[in-house]
């Protein structure tokens, strides 16, 4: 087993070729990384995602995607959406990921007080807060070793060697959570079962302790068995996290289900219960 508090890093990253499909998640890591780790000292009070009314229509196109789509999630619950393969689920995960910008509407986090009662107004949720998991995760992995790949992105320089002491706590609270503890970080992300690579794509977005996270089908393309260990680790996470997931596997995810609703053609989201 080998401890993360002692790995050395990395050197400087230096972007190698990659496949047209990985780009988007490259650039998208690399951006948000930069971007979030200087906030890791702030304390969240976390608090219920609110989506107001969001609309989105991409740009040059005629037709919205997503109409007037409102929700909310408690903290700590998990939350599901259902629905007709096209009817804008993944569109709607990447609104709040912060990838794409809502051509109206909103989407706050509100804080309460302990009786209950609103703090103040609501909070655009700020991408860095958010943590996604893109189908088909292990498509997009980057590197030859597990570590390599989960501190992708770090700051390298000597000044911030603070800032990645505190990652590496981080790392070493997010490796356990998803129990990768025992996996040695020396081995290639591609030679884990498909069960474990799940679970080092999770790995890689807890260590920014989002306030929401994101699953776009998580339990696609994973045999039986492997099907029921995410199933498992989710069940544990949502102790500690609010879970949003888009899903077609709905009886395997109910008993985790907190709030579900049903994306209709052209973006319609309605809260409906299971229909398992
Ligand atoms: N940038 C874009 N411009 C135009 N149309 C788009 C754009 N992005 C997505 N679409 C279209 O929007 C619709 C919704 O796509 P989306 O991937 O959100 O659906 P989904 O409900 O997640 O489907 P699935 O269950 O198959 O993953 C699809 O018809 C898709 O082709």
């Amino acid at each position: 087993m080998l401890a993360v508090a002692n790995v050395a890093f990395p050197p400087v990253f230096s972007p190698r070729p990659f496949k047209m499909t990985r780009r988007f998640s490259w650039r998208y890591r690399a951006e948000r990384v930069s971007a979030g780790y200087s906030q890791l000292e702030v304390n969240f009070f976390l608090a219920p995602l609110v989506v107001r009314k969001v609309s989105y229509r991409p740009p040059g196109t005629e037709q919205n995607l997503l109409n007037e789509t409102s929700l909310s999630l408690r903290e700590k619950s998990f939350g599901l959406i259902f629905g007709r393969s096209g009817s804008g689920k993944t569109t709607l995960l990447q609104l709040l990921a912060g990838l794409s910008e809502p051509t109206s509407g909103s989407i706050c986090i509100q804080k309460y007080d302990d009786s209950g009662n609103p703090i103040g107004l609501s909070e655009v949720l700020a991408s860095q807060r958010v943590g996604i998991v893109f189908q088909f995760p292990e498509r997009y992995f980057l590197s030859d070793t597990i570590l390599e790949e989960v501190t992708f992105g770090w700051p390298r320089q000597k000044a911030d060697i603070l800032l990645r002491e505190q990652l590496t706590l981080k790392l070493q609270k997010a490796i356990n959570s998803v129990g990768l503890s025992a996996i040695s970080l020396d081995k290639d992300p591609q030679s884990l079962s498909g069960g474990f690579k799940r679970r080092l794509a999770l790995a890689i977005q807890l260590v920014q302790t989002p306030d929401l996270l994101l699953l776009d089908e998580p339990l696609a393309g994973l045999d039986w068995k492997a099907r029921a260990d995410v199933v498992n680790l989710l069940k544990d996470l949502k102790k500690d996290h609010t879970i949003l997931v888009v899903s077609h596997d709905l009886r395997e995810l109910y008993p985790l289900v907190d709030r579900s609703w049903r994306m209709e053609m052209g973006g319609v989201l309605k809260e409906e219960p299971l229909p398992v």
